[in-house]
């Protein structure tokens, strides 16, 4: 029996009660050659009252899996790890990449409320916590949500991380929610990937006008997705061009760089208008100077630009991404009634897992990168091999469906 049929065996079987498990685990820092398959990774147990324990069916890649396979954000991560181990010193590898989970709770801690095993759920996986390449993932309750029944595990991968993002992001950060988009225009810089693509269908679902940037073949998935204005930062002065619009009351950008520069001053001056940026140079900076100084020099960086920013009538904000298994109950709500659609645009099987990461690194994301870590189980069907890629001009079924 191959190591991948064992695997699937045992997800069968459906047992939590195992010592080790399947994974695709990285030993050191580095390329894509420092990922590796093994059967014999500690699996997770029920270690506190409030965990519950998954089964994988489905995992998904973002940048930042490829930013932490070469080492970023490690000194913060490794702090936040060692304090939740309460100071056992917990050895830094191997880790587990891998931060969206679709699957099914095999078992619950004595304390859990909301969950039984059996129920189908979803999650975003913190990036300090073992992640989802993996047959088992452990997470606690409230980062846990039950899954859209209208998705497939596969699809369903492809939602959490980007979700609590963009959620994070423009509530906390930008201010905005369901009861009051309806007079709001919003730029989205960056919009053809992961959070963008998520991002524009949220805002849609809330009434806010959304206006987007993305390379000209991207045009046809985020119209697809609902974009009202898209703007080609491909062909000329996308700064310029944006500025002959009229003015916006957020605009988050996944871009970053040069952006941050411009992107402001679309703004309306003195109204509360906010730009929000997901590119920030936290992690960069406790990794390169350590926790004390990397967290200082970027507190100092953010306030500079805030106050620059606020001399001239509007606010500036990083947005993080954050746990929240209620938001996403809300976001299930939404995709269970047609208002928001997953787009993938490739699924790998467990066993390319680096073919994906490969995938994702060469960039032009159009949507999520998927992996099917229990695709028999899913399909009825034996063997892993096959990558399928949605080449629509829409870019998903998903997306497809909401043209
Ligand atoms: N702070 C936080 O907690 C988090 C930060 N992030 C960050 O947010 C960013 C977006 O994440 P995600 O959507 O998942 O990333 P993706 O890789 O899925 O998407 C990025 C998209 O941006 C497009 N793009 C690249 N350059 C430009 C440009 N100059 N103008 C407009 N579009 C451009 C790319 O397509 P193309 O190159 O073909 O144009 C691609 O479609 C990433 O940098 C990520 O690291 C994400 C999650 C959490």
């Amino acid at each position: 029996m191959s190591a991948f049929a064992r695997s699937i065996h045992r997800q069968k079987t459906n047992s939590p009660l195992q010592s080790n498990m399947s994974a695709w685990v990285i030993d050191e820092y580095g390329n894509n050659g420092v990922l590796r398959f093994t059967e014999e990774a500690t699996a997770p147990s029920i270690s506190s009252g409030d965990d519950v324990l998954i089964r994988v069916h489905a995992a998904s890649l973002n940048p930042i899996d490829i930013a932490m396979r070469a080492g970023y954000g490690s000194i913060l991560l490794k702090l936040r790890r060692d304090l939740m181990s309460l100071g056992q010193n917990a050895s830094e590898f191997p880790i587990i990449l891998g931060r969206d989970v679709s699957g099914v709770v095999v078992d619950c801690g004595s304390g859990v409320t909301h969950f039984t095993p059996g129920d189908e759920v979803w999650a975003a996986v913190p990036p300090w916590k073992q992640g989802s390449l993996a047959e088992l993932v452990s997470l606690s309750e409230y980062e846990v949500s039950h899954k859209p029944s209208s998705l497939s595990h596969t699809e369903a991968a492809s939602v959490p991380y980007v979700a609590s993002t963009a959620l994070s992001a423009l509530v906390n950060a930008g201010g905005l929610g369901r009861d009051n988009c309806a007079d709001k225009r919003v730029l989205i810089i960056g919009a053809s990937g992961g959070v963008g693509t998520f991002s524009i269908q949220l805002l849609k679902a809330w009434g806010a006008h959304v206006t987007v940037t993305c390379s000209h073949n991207a045009e046809g998935l985020v119209r697809g997705v609902g974009a009202d204005d898209v703007v080609d930062y491909t062909a000329g002065d996308v700064a310029a061009e944006l500025g002959r619009l009229e003015k916006f009351d957020v605009v988050l950008d996944n871009v970053g760089g040069g952006s941050e520069h411009w992107a402001p001053d679309l703004l309306k001056a003195w109204s509360g208008a906010k730009y929000v940026t997901l590119v920030t140079p936290l992690l960069a900076n406790t990794d390169s100077m350590g926790l004390l100084e990397g967290g200082v020099r970027s507190g100092l960086a953010l306030s500079q630009v805030a106050v620059k920013n606020m001399c001239n009538g509007v606010f500036y904000r990083w947005g993080f991404y954050a746990p929240d298994g209620p938001v996403l109950d809300d976001v299930s709500r939404l995709v269970d009634t047609g208002k928001i659609l997953p787009v993938v645009e490739a699924t790998f099987p467990f066993a390319q897992v680096p073919l994906a990461f490969q995938k994702l690194e060469g960039g032009h994301a159009r949507g999520k990168t998927v992996i099917s870590v229990n695709q028999e189980a899913q399909e009825g069907m034996a063997g892993t091999e096959g990558v399928e890629e949605n080449t629509s001009e829409a870019g998903g079924d998903g997306a497809k469906e909401l043209n």
